[in-house]
């Protein structure tokens, strides 16, 4: 393999191209600094790779096993983790929305989960920073949080049928809907054209409507001197004999090498980040990397993502347009009137053929739904509309990554994945559920399935400012290795109540800023 950097130490090493990953990428070589990122997966070409095919597309997702366990066992793959250079932003919806204030402080609040080390007015210039870097679309005014807009670029219009189904619902039980803020263009932007509409964001976007690091930041990246290796799966983080690290190791077509770095960054996301610290156990730190506190892998969140389909007399052809084109988050937080703590945000969400018949099969109250009666359900596809949960999971330690017994075709350990919801997330998504069936029956429908379900992956090596509970502080760098960071949605505290990628993204810059300005002080 051709390497730019090869036998040197470079100024900065990144573990994998995903949506922190393109950040730092960008930021750090356009500092001027030496950069090589590491991704397991491929380096695709939109235009060519990309296929309007929900079954061939499901390689954008990480697809190797992993064992998991626990009383609700999640499902891996493509809803979960990205592969390939742009990692996650590949193949997600493309819903960017901004944490609140109350997300960064819910012990303090509400006497449930972890208070964050920094609060909303930390991220708030990262959050407009990202926004603008990748002009997202949304509403003139966004009723919730701290954040009213306006947006950089103006919202979608028009919107999908399902969108339509959901705001007639909504506005007839007096919820507040607005058009979904979009990492999706309304209006060209640099090289790239609006959306059209084709609905195959989970596909990846063969136009580049819709914004991925690896339409938007990689490049960049690589303009500014960054060496970007796809296909290159790093397996062990080293250090030295003074307890720093000395850079990764990793394996290109079956051939071991080695990158030197001055400093190690893991941009590999919530199951890969702590499996590679587990995995590089040494003398030193006999309990993994970073590891002093017994917190890596440690309560790692979901977002509880519960569909509820219901049929109307109408036809409204849930392929139709970007799958998200209307939320409220009229449920959002802590409310005194209901039995749980914290809270929601809902979309109206389509779906394509093979999800839907898939998602229909697991939601029978009485066992699977299969056979004759799949069938008759599938040929009224065009009849059903969506509502979406993405709901609030409180951390809880027992929900952790670990390494299992069975090792892979590197000889790394697979990653355990043991998840269980707690009283309060279900009491969460029963409310949730509750509602979602109220707002497309106001609109006209007869709700007929709920399917349990998952979105996202945040925590398992969270920050804080106390190192005996915690692995980084609020920058990503770890508290036992100060050479080796973080920056992934795995430094998420808590999950917040809703879709996470704009923080992950805003925590990205903010790391970047404070390696650019520490870099020299470190004495790397
Ligand atoms: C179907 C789907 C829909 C989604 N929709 C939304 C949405 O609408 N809005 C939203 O906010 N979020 C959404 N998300 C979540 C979003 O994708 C993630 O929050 C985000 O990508 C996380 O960023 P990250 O940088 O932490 O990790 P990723 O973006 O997942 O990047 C991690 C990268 O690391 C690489 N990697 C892992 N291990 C190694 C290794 N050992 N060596 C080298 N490379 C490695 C992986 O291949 C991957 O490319 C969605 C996710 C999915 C899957």
């Amino acid at each position: 393999m051709k390497r730019k950097y090869e036998g040197e130490t470079v100024d900065v090493v990144i573990v994998g191209a995903g949506a922190a990953g393109g950040v730092l990428a960008k930021e750090l070589s356009e500092a001027g600094m030496s950069v090589v990122v590491l991704e397991a997966g491929p380096f695709r070409d939109p235009q060519h790779d990309f296929a309007s095919d929900e079954l061939a597309m499901q390689s954008l997702g990480w697809q190797e096993p992993r064992i998991v366990d626990g009383h609700d066992p999640l499902q891996m793959g493509h809803n979960n983790s990205g592969w390939g250079v742009g990692g996650g932003t590949t193949h997600f919806t493309g819903v960017f929305l901004r944490f609140h204030e109350s997300d960064f402080r819910t012990k303090t609040l509400d006497g449930v989960g972890e208070d964050w080390p920094i609060g909303y007015s930390d991220l708030e210039p990262y959050y407009t920073k990202i926004e603008k870097e990748i002009a997202v679309s949304g509403p003139k005014h966004f009723p919730w949080g701290e954040f009213h807009g306006p947006y950089p670029y103006p919202e979608r219009d028009p919107i999908s049928p399902n969108a339509q189904v959901f705001a007639r619902g909504c506005e007839k039980l007096g919820i507040r809907w607005v058009v979904s803020p979009l990492a999706i263009l309304s209006a060209p932007f640099e090289d790239r054209p609006p959306c059209i509409n084709r609905g195959f964001c989970n596909q990846g976007c063969m136009p580049n409507a819709k914004f991925s690091t690896l339409i938007v930041h990689i490049p960049k990246a690589i303009e500014a001197g960054a060496e970007v290796l796809p296909d290159c799966r790093v397996t062990q983080v080293n250090t030295d004999e003074s307890g720093r690290a000395t850079g990764v190791t990793f394996v290109h077509n079956d051939v071991t090498y080695e990158q030197r770095a001055r400093l190690v960054i893991l941009s590999a996301y919530v199951v890969e980040t702590p499996r590679l610290l587990l995995n590089s156990a040494n003398s030193r730190f006999p309990n993994g990397l970073a590891n002093s506190s017994g917190w890596v892998g440690k309560a790692f969140m979901t977002h509880s993502s519960h569909d509820v389909y219901a049929r109307f007399e109408e036809e409204v052809r849930l392929y139709k347009g970007t799958p998200v084109l209307a939320t409220t988050q009229d449920f959002y937080g802590t409310s005194p009137e209901r039995d749980f703590a914290r809270g929601y945000t809902l979309h109206a969400h389509g779906v394509r053929p093979v999800s839907f018949a898939n998602g229909i099969t697991q939601s029978g109250k009485n066992g699977p739904i299969w056979g004759t009666r799949l069938r008759e359900v599938v040929l009224d596809y065009n009849y059903f509309g969506r509502v979406t949960l993405v709901g609030e999971v409180l951390p809880n330690p027992d929900n952790a990554i670990t390494l299992s017994d069975e090792k892979d075709a590197f000889g790394m350990p697979r990653a355990k994945v043991t998840f269980s919801y707690g009283e309060n997330d279900n009491r969460l998504i029963q409310h949730a559920t509750g509602t979602m069936s109220e707002i497309l029956s106001a609109a006209g429908g007869k709700p007929e399935f709920i399917v349990p379900d998952t979105a996202h992956l945040m925590g398992g090596c969270r920050m804080g400012n106390d190192p005996e509970t915690s692995v980084v502080n609020s920058y990503g760098q770890t508290h036992d290795i100060p050479n080796l960071f973080i920056c992934d949605a795995s430094i998420f505290v808590t999950s917040g109540g809703g879709n996470p990628t704009n923080t992950v993204m805003a925590l990205a810059a903010r790391s970047a800023d404070y390696i650019k300005a520490t870099m020299k002080r470190m004495e790397l």
